[in-house]
């Protein structure tokens, strides 16, 4: 279990993170959402111990990072993939790193094992592909076989096959009784991985909760309703003192109309006193998406005067990604690449 405090973290006049208390629970994988520079990186660090707190702490199965005294047994990370020294054959670095940190070195046989990469193992790291690598990656956060698992933008760059992987692994680890904490731009990919959300804005918490009630919460109620009669409908649906939109054929179906602050009982009442005949009438559930929008808007950083929202470039919605962050090395005590203090 990871547990923040009142976590706060200043950088000279920057508030990274402001107050911050949630939990995150063994036996689920939580998703870290937030817009740029929310602060996740910066929570993240804290909780392994790479930066100090300003105020307030953060906790691993009730200790302190530093109070830990094999920390990889307790917690292990995946912040920056490509860390590892691209001569050395994926074999030699877990050796290198159970060595460093007195794993036992039978560990690496089975974490090459459970990360699928046996029979590459091998060749030289600096030939992975970033599939390749993120598996090795994981394979040394797993070293320790710990409780505790941070993985920070796991799927980015991956190709379907590979956010499948970590998808379908993350999933694997929770359901053995391990706390698994996520962060990721890739909204429409955490809808499907995480069970529960840490979402943050400015530093501070804006929901802690499963992503079905976050979703729900923001998404409100909604209703697609549609009839051969769909001018009449819309009649009907105003004069009853609802707002409904219109919906143009798509993908999702021929046009219809989107009625807003209703349930399917009431509009399918409205419709049935009038005599209309219905094709469709469901209760529509929005997208984490939309949520995301929905619940960090006031709380978005603005950069060089653009409003940093949600883009929707090719492979799904993503958080606006100025500056991708290079993230960290955590294990074995390796420097943080990118940020991190000093800065
Ligand atoms: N070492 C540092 N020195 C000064 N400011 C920092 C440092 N690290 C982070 N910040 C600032 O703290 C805030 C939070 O940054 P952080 O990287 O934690 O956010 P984030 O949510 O991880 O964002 P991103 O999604 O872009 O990685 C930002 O305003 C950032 O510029």
């Amino acid at each position: 279990m990871i547990e923040a405090r009142g976590l706060t973290k200043r950088y000279g006049r920057t508030l990274a993170v402001n107050d911050l208390s949630f939990t995150v629970q063994p036996g689920r994988v939580t998703g870290f959402l937030g817009p740029n520079g929310a602060g996740k990186s910066t929570t993240m660090r804290m909780i392994l111990g790479l930066d100090r707190p300003t105020a307030g702490d953060v906790r691993i199965d009730g200790k302190r990072y530093a109070d830990l005294k094999e920390p990889l047994r307790h917690v292990g990370a995946l912040l920056d993939a490509r860390w590892v020294h691209p001569n050395r054959s994926a074999r030699a670095h877990l050796r290198w790193l159970a060595v460093s940190n007195r794993l036992p070195e039978k560990r690496v046989g089975e974490v090459l094992e459970l990360v699928g990469l046996t029979q590459v193992a091998g060749r030289r790291a600096g030939g992975y592909s970033l599939g390749m690598s993120q598996r090795l990656g994981i394979a040394g956060a797993l070293l320790g076989d710990p409780g505790v698992l941070l993985f920070d933008e796991p799927v980015n760059g991956l190709d379907p096959e590979g956010i499948l992987w970590i998808r379908q692994f993350m999933h694997r680890l929770a359901a053995e009784g391990r706390t698994v904490f996520v962060s990721s731009h890739l909204l429409s990919e955490m809808a499907l991985t995480a069970q529960d959300l840490v979402v943050i804005g400015r530093g501070r918490l804006i929901s802690q909760t499963s992503t079905s009630a976050f979703i729900e919460a923001a998404s409100g109620s909604t209703v697609r309703v549609r009839g051969p009669e769909l001018g009449r409908l819309r009649e009907v649906i105003v004069a009853g003192g609802l707002a409904a939109d219109d919906a143009p054929a798509s993908d999702e179906g021929p046009a219809a109309l989107v009625v807003h602050g209703a349930t399917t009982d009431a509009v399918g009442e409205l419709a049935g006193r009038a005599g209309l005949v219905l094709h469709e009438l469901a209760a529509q559930r929005g997208s984490l998406e939309q949520a995301f929008i929905q619940m960090t808007g006031g709380d978005v950083e603005y950069r060089t005067g653009t409003p940093v929202g949600v883009a929707a470039p090719a492979g799904g919605p993503v958080m606006a990604v100025p500056g991708q962050p290079a993230g960290a090395g955590i294990l074995s005590g390796a420097a943080p690449a990118g940020k991190g203090e000093p800065r």
